[in-house]
């Protein structure tokens, strides 16, 4: 370990940056020949959670959550509305004893069967969705407030975490009312690391801001917290902040995590169809799985170490699906939805064709279907137009129910 000249403790380069291959092989579109390299480290584990259940009173809140996350990186829990994604962090954070299962903090148990580190005592930061500043506190006194330090040294100290989190030491003397949404946020975030905390938990900070100053408070957080080398968990249930913020994503779904994996790969490999859905936009149709092609009314989509055969869903992100001159599927324009930068084009799939000599297979897929594509031309794309598509990549497929 090297230590900041903030004050923190930050892995040495090759403790925190290292990469490993992901298990289960890389994802769709990866040729073989490369590398895959996973956003994951090979750091040691700072925080593991083992079998980790909450109930309060009969309802079971969270039901066996597993998730390690390594020294100096960032994990976003993410997950819809109720799933137990704030109870979780208030576990970690030691604000609320599990009912049963362990955490353990630097390979020590801060949770478990028999042991019970309150929360002044794990190092660990809480950042929430409102920032909680005290209003009738400078910004200075904010953040010092939880400093061992008094006078010079103290205001020496608040300048620092001031920069830290790229604002303007004069911003000391403010009342929290006289900030932005986003600069509040700041402060909060400069105020919990003035504990220096080894493990920073954020508790949807940013949901409050508009979509701008959104974007860039959680760059400047994100990049603060990893340049001092702090262990952050991010809980959101926002999609895209998850996979734009962390370097590993946990996805929660009714008090589980269903999936762990760097933002690519549950991006593109996502473990079942909820996952797929709640991710982001995912075209999903019927295939007909044979050998490593899901044959389907978008053509025969490759698709890498198929779970079953047979009737199957087959999943692609509408971004896989191009329009092209001279693409083999052709379909037509049903209606689009312009949202400026793209547009998404609803588009009926031809059926498919049977040759009167070969009876169709009452297995294999019809076709016909409407899926969703997005392009950039709203003009290209007019209702009724008929258009030639391809796909790119690879599919992803799940058994069917
Ligand atoms: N102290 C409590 N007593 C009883 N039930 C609770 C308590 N805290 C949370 N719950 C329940 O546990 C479930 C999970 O809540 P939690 O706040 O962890 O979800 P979440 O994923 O963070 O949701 P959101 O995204 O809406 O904040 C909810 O059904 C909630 O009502």
């Amino acid at each position: 370990m090297t230590t900041h000249p903030h004050g923190f403790n930050t892995p040495r380069p090759n403790e925190s940056s290292g990469a490993r291959h992901v298990r289960g092989g890389p994802p769709p579109g990866t040729p073989e020949s490369l590398t895959f390299v996973d956003a994951a480290s090979d750091a040691p584990d700072h925080l593991q959670i083992t079998n980790l259940r909450k109930n309060f009173g009969g309802a079971e809140v969270l039901k066996g959550v597993n998730l390690d996350v390594a020294q100096g990186r960032s994990t976003a829990i993410v997950g819809p509305s109720g799933s137990g994604k704030t109870t979780l962090l208030r576990l970690i954070a030691g604000f609320a004893s599990p009912s049963a299962g362990r955490i353990a903090l630097g390979g020590e148990e801060v949770a478990g069967p028999s042991t019970w580190l309150p929360a002044h005592k794990r190092s660990v930061g809480y950042v929430a969705q409102d920032g909680a500043l005290f209003p009738h506190l400078s910004v200075g006194a904010n953040i010092a407030f939880g400093l061992p330090l008094r006078g010079k040294a103290a205001a020496l100290r608040v300048g620092e975490l001031l920069e830290m989190v790229s604002m303007d030491t004069s911003y000391a003397k403010r009342r929290p009312h006289q900030l932005s949404g986003g600069q509040q946020q700041r402060v909060a975030l400069a105020r919990a690391l003035a504990r220096q905390p080894q493990l920073m938990l954020l508790d949807e900070p940013f949901s409050a801001l508009d979509a701008g100053l959104r974007v860039a408070t959680r760059r400047a957080v994100s990049q603060t917290l990893k340049q001092a080398g702090v262990t952050t968990i991010l809980v959101t249930h926002d999609q895209s902040e998850a996979l734009s913020f962390a370097d590993q994503v946990a996805v929660m779904r009714d008090g589980k995590l269903a999936q762990i994996g760097s933002p690519f790969v549950v991006y593109t490999r996502p473990s079942d169809r909820a996952t797929a859905e709640f991710l982001g936009d995912a075209v999903i149709i019927e295939a007909w799985m044979e050998g490593s092609l899901a044959l389907c009314s978008l053509g025969g989509i490759p698709v890498r170490r198929p779970p079953v055969q047979g009737k199957v869903y087959l999943m692609l992100r509408p971004e896989q699906i191009r329009i092209s001159s001279n693409g083999p599927i052709r379909g037509r324009v049903v209606d689009t939805d312009y949202f400026g930068p793209e547009t998404t084009v609803r588009i009926q799939l031809e059926p498919i064709l049977v040759d009167a000599e070969h009876p169709a297979d009452p297995h294999q897929p019809v076709g016909g279907e409407i899926i969703n594509i997005r392009h950039w031309n709203a003009m290209l794309a007019r209702p009724g137009t008929e258009l030639s598509l391809k796909v790119v990549g690879e599919g992803v497929v799940f058994p069917w129910d």
